[in-house]
């Protein structure tokens, strides 16, 4: 069963100004699906309009055969949908494991046992679980957003430009991670200005403009393309 389908999505911040217009995007089981192009694109708008802090104005959104577009964000990671954003997605002044906590506040009952297993997944979570989140490596912190989106058993995670700000070193350890979480059987949607090497842990990408679909396809193919390699990789 396909785990996202996105039709004729459009949205936008105000009413008669649509970012979106019309796109059209699916993610399926087990995949990660790169969504690259150019600056103000409507990249993060799309992922805003899925995570449900944009409503759409026309479209569909189904998340495993229930229609999602329009709910409320905490109804949608209750179905499963988990978004880690660019910014601010960890409390600097909690603990890591209050962090945790705050990630896992849907569902209180579950909490440690979630915990656990996310403590288990990233061990570098167990080790600072008592660190103020402020005092975490860019990387770490990242690891501890996408660690607290874990906490609600996502089967999509969405991804907002995970590496932005990080070292080359940090970046690559990320996108690992990321594989990780596919290989452990999640789904992972994953918006990234760090165009090729997304591309190259991604199963498929989708180029977008202007709020529009351009291209997509399997990403291996995709980089071997030479003319996108040349409109849209800076190749
Ligand atoms: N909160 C907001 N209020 C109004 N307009 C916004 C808001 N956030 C984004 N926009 C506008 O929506 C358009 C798409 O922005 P979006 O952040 O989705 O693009 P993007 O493809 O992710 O870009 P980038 O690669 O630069 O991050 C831009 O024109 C932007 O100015």
């Amino acid at each position: 069963m396909t785990v996202l389908t996105v039709e004729n999505l459009v949205a936008g911040y105000t009413p008669g100004d649509q970012i979106l217009k019309g796109l059209n995007f699916r993610v399926e089981p087990r995949e990660i699906v790169c969504i690259v192009g150019p600056n103000g694109a409507g990249k993060s708008t799309l992922l805003k309009t899925i995570a449900g802090l944009l409503h759409p104005s026309e479209g569909r959104i189904v998340f495993a055969d229930t229609p999602i577009g329009g709910l409320r964000p905490h109804d949608i990671s209750r179905h499963g949908i988990a978004f880690v954003p660019q910014e601010h997605n960890v409390f600097g002044n909690m603990t890591v494991y209050e962090n945790l906590e705050m990630g896992g506040y849907i569902n209180p009952r579950q909490f440690r046992e979630r915990a656990e297993e996310v403590m288990t997944h990233f061990p570098i979570l167990r080790r600072k679980r008592g660190q103020l989140a402020k005092t975490l490596s860019g990387g770490q912190r990242q690891l501890l957003a996408v660690g607290m989106a874990l906490m609600v058993d996502p089967g999509l995670v969405l991804l907002d430009e995970p590496t932005a700000g990080l070292s080359p070193t940090a970046a690559d350890e990320l996108f690992q991670e990321i594989i990780r979480l596919r290989d452990v059987g999640k789904a992972i949607a994953l918006v990234e200005q760090n165009a090729r090497d997304a591309m190259a842990i991604s199963d498929r990408t989708y180029i977008l403009v202007d709020g529009r679909n351009n291209v997509d396809g399997p990403s291996v193919e995709l980089l071997a393309n030479k003319d996108i390699n040349r409109m849209f990789l800076g190749g």
